[in-house]
């Protein structure tokens, strides 16, 4: 592609030439181990490297256009210099692939909590109603109906438009992080539905204000097509300001929640039946969320919602969700043959963990036995209030390893006791193998009582245990000797 077509839409601080502008490239890169020759490198300024220290690498293995963010002068190739390179990277990778989200249903989710939940509510519904939906999210990247690796919720630009130029699917469902948001990630591409889910205290470690949490998650809103339309559920503070903030900017929004302005408006939860009263336009209509808990139903709105302004006929939708079969790690429900509930969610949010376990209070449990731990290099300031709750909501709990990252072993194990003696009550004790947590859990339970196991969801362990089993799906299965995969039971 010639070099003139990919600036498109790039502002530059310098001047370039008539020859570097016919130049023909044959690829971008962020990565100078991604690069090959007639490709351009983007070096970016990272949190743990820069890639300016790489652009002499890149060269040697044929860049031979540079963009950046520094004033370099003397490079034996062309060099771009550009206010911020993540911004660059996503302007030209658009361009590279020829504006892939232009030409698909494009549907965008953010939010604190139920972004992955809502994708694949969503995903079902439509793909139950004929459409081809591709995801990219945090369990996985599903282009074309095929699963791929994911490593971030929300991709690099590159990744992001080359994932949208593969995918022939008719719709692609996007999970939309505030990392992915404040590093440009969604750069140049835009969206006819944008969800907001929620917004609790969460990754204050980098966003380190609330406020610049919203900001963050606000600007996906900038991204909407001309006739887009936002889905913000206003029965959250921050959604409400969001929905009064957008409607300001003249956005179409549709306001999901209780009040009586709501677009979608709830009349009502039935937890025992798992059921959602909706009115819209004076007509009232039952549907059905097929996953537990308050927090699901607001998931179930969403994507209800979203399908509704997809095309999809609201009986369509009812049907559908009838159809659900779960989700990996979402509130994931193992009946033992004893009666005993074994839970496996993905919550690492004291939001998150108010739902489960006051779901499991909701639909009857006799005890609660909780088994979570925290994870190292994320955010310390929701542990306390993750502790105070499991210990006021559950009968018992156990604290243990969750994904270390980089902290060691026994600073994690440390951290564990003085949070157990500080915050903790009698409840409550410290094990940190996580598979042996699992297991004195469900020894320790009785019929009728709910063993609810949080944090890692769908995810395989980082460490190995002395189970040495890969996730805790596999643990409980290893432990009860449920040989079958767990799966959702029908919540009907
Ligand atoms: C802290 C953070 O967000 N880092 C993200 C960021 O990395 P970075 O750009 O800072 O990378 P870096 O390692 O410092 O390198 C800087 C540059 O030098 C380049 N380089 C580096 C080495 C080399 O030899 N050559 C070279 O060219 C790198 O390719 C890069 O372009 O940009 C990368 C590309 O987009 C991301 O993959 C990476 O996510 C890391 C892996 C991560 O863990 N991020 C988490 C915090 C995150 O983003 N989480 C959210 C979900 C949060 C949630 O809701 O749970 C997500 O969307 O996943
Ligand atoms: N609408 C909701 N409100 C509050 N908590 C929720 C909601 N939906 C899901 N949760 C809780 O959050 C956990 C993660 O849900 P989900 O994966 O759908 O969210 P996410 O936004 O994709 O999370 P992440 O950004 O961490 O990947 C669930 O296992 C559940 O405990």
């Amino acid at each position: 592609m010639k070099l003139t077509q990919l600036l498109n839409g790039l502002e530059k601080k310098n001047q370039i030439s008539v020859d570097t502008e016919q130049l023909k490239i044959k690829g971008l890169a962020d990565s100078s181990a991604d690069v090959a020759a007639n490709y351009i490198f983007v070096a970016i300024s990272g949190f743990r490297s820069d890639g300016h220290d790489f652009i002499n690498d890149a060269i040697d293995k044929g860049a031979c256009l540079i963009i950046g963010e520094q004033g370099l002068s003397g490079l034996p190739v062309p060099y771009i210099q550009v206010e911020n390179s993540r911004k660059a990277l996503g302007i030209l990778a658009k361009n590279f692939y020829g504006d892939p989200a232009e030409k698909k249903w494009m549907i965008g989710v953010t939010g604190t909590n139920g972004k992955t939940t809502t994708s694949y509510l969503l995903k079902h519904i439509l793909e139950d109603n004929g459409h081809s939906c591709a995801v990219i999210g945090t369990i996985q990247n599903i282009i074309n109906g095929e699963a791929r690796k994911s490593s971030n919720t929300t991709p690099s630009s590159l990744e992001m438009h080359r994932m949208l130029a593969e995918s022939r699917d008719d719709t692609a469902i996007v999970e939309v992080s505030s990392h992915g948001l404040s590093q440009f990630r969604v750069e140049g591409v835009q969206f006819d539905l944008c969800l907001f889910t929620n917004l609790h205290p969460e990754h204050l470690d980098y966003h380190r204000t609330m406020d610049n949490y919203f900001q963050a998650k606000k600007s996906l809103f900038d991204h909407l097509k001309v006739n887009g339309c936002a889905i913000v559920n206003t029965d959250n503070e921050w959604g409400s300001k969001l929905a009064n903030l957008l409607e300001e900017q003249g956005k179409t929004v549709y306001a999901t929640g209780k009040s009586a302005q709501s677009s979608i408006r709830i009349h009502g939860f039935n937890t025992d039946a798992s059921t959602i009263t909706l009115e819209e336009n004076g007509k009232t209509d039952l549907i059905c969320s097929p996953i537990l808990g308050v927090h699901n139903m607001y998931n179930t709105i969403s994507a209800y919602t979203a399908a509704i302004l997809s095309g999809i006929s609201k009986e369509d939708v009812r049907e559908s969700l009838l159809r659900f079969d779960g989700i990996d790690g979402r509130f994931e429900i193992n009946t033992l043959p004893e009666g005993q509930k074994i839970i496996i969610d993905y919550a690492h949010t004291p939001d998150a963990i108010d739902n489960c376990l006051n779901t499991a209070k909701d639909c009857g449990a006799k005890r609660i036995i909780h088994v979570f731990g925290f994870r190292g290099d994320r955010d310390i300031s929701k542990r306390e209030e993750m502790l105070r709750l499991s210990a006021s909501l559950s009968d018992q709990y156990v604290l243990t390893l969750d994904d270390l990252n980089s902290v060691s072993y026994n600073e994690m194990v440390d951290t564990l006791r003085q949070l157990q003696s500080d915050q903790g009550n009698q409840k409550g004790t410290v094990l940190p193998d996580r598979t042996l947590a699992i297991k004195q859990a469900i020894e320790q339970s009785e019929p009728g009582d709910w063993v609810i196991i949080t944090g890692k969801g769908h995810e395989a362990y980082q460490q190995s245990y002395s189970m040495n089993t890969t996730s805790d799906k596999e643990t409980v299965c290893h432990i009860t000797r449920t040989l079958d995969n767990i799966r959702l039971d029908a919540v009907y």
